[in-house]
């Protein structure tokens, strides 16, 4: 990769033609180390000041191993972050990232699937923490009922995650792909991920066994 500056035009332009021609092909792409290590673990250090100070709502109840058992757990832990407060510049600066790829992208594109939206607001920045202990998110769509949602964008904090050992892999089944070919996307530190928000993505986090964050936006057309 070329020296990684997000502050370079250029660098942003090449990162778009990416996400426009990745979102035509597949409906998703994944861009890896978007921030660079040293912001992206600046974003983590927020991340984890925040879970210590207890502003992760509880996470919802889920059964352990499928319905019989009766013995719940609680999954993903969220809270919602504006992004403009004192106290995290650095997931301020993550979201201003992540709007400019997406911004950007959306008015390069011409002829492509992005191009034919209009993004033009988004959700506040939620931040989420499952917990291990086999925390899941079952199969579901982000927005099944045209609420809006065109895009998802997740950004994934964990260092050295190794899906083997601790799980939490996303899985997408898009809509259109052949039966038996899934999109199996690692949690990993750094990573970039955006998918249509809609039916063509339905997806799900297999069980994490250890503690596994990640900041999602989702954009407005
Ligand atoms: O973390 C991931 O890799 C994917 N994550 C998801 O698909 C996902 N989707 N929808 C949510 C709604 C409320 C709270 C958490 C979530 C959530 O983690
Ligand atoms: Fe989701």
């Amino acid at each position: 990769n070329p020296p990684h500056n997000l502050e370079d035009n250029e660098y942003i332009e090449e990162m778009c033609s990416n996400v426009i021609q990745d979102m035509g092909n597949y409906g998703l792409c994944v861009l890896d180390n978007f921030l660079g290590s040293e912001r992206g673990k600046n974003v983590l250090a927020e991340v984890l000041t925040m879970e210590h100070q207890g502003v992760f709502r509880d996470g919802q109840l889920v059964s352990s191993k499928g319905n019989n058992e009766d013995s719940k757990i609680r999954s993903d832990q969220i809270c919602w972050v504006h992004g403009k407060e004192p106290n995290c510049p650095n997931i301020g600066y993550l979201i201003s990232k992540v709007d400019s790829v997406i911004m950007r992208a959306n008015k390069m594109d011409k002829i492509g699937q992005l191009g034919r939206y209009n993004i033009n607001g988004r959700t506040k920045a939620m931040v989420a923490c499952y917990p291990g202990l086999g925390s899941h998110y079952v199969k579901h769509v982000d927005n099944p009922n045209r609420d809006g949602r065109c895009i998802t964008a997740i950004y994934y904090l964990n260092l050295n995650w190794n899906v083997q050992r601790s799980g939490g892999l996303l899985r997408i089944f898009p809509e259109g792909w052949r039966e038996d070919k899934v999109a199996d996307i690692e949690p990993l530190f750094d990573r970039l991920l955006f998918f249509w928000s809609d039916r063509r993505n339905p997806h799900e986090v297999q069980p994490a066994y250890n503690t596994r964050y990640a900041i999602t936006l989702w954009y407005f057309d």
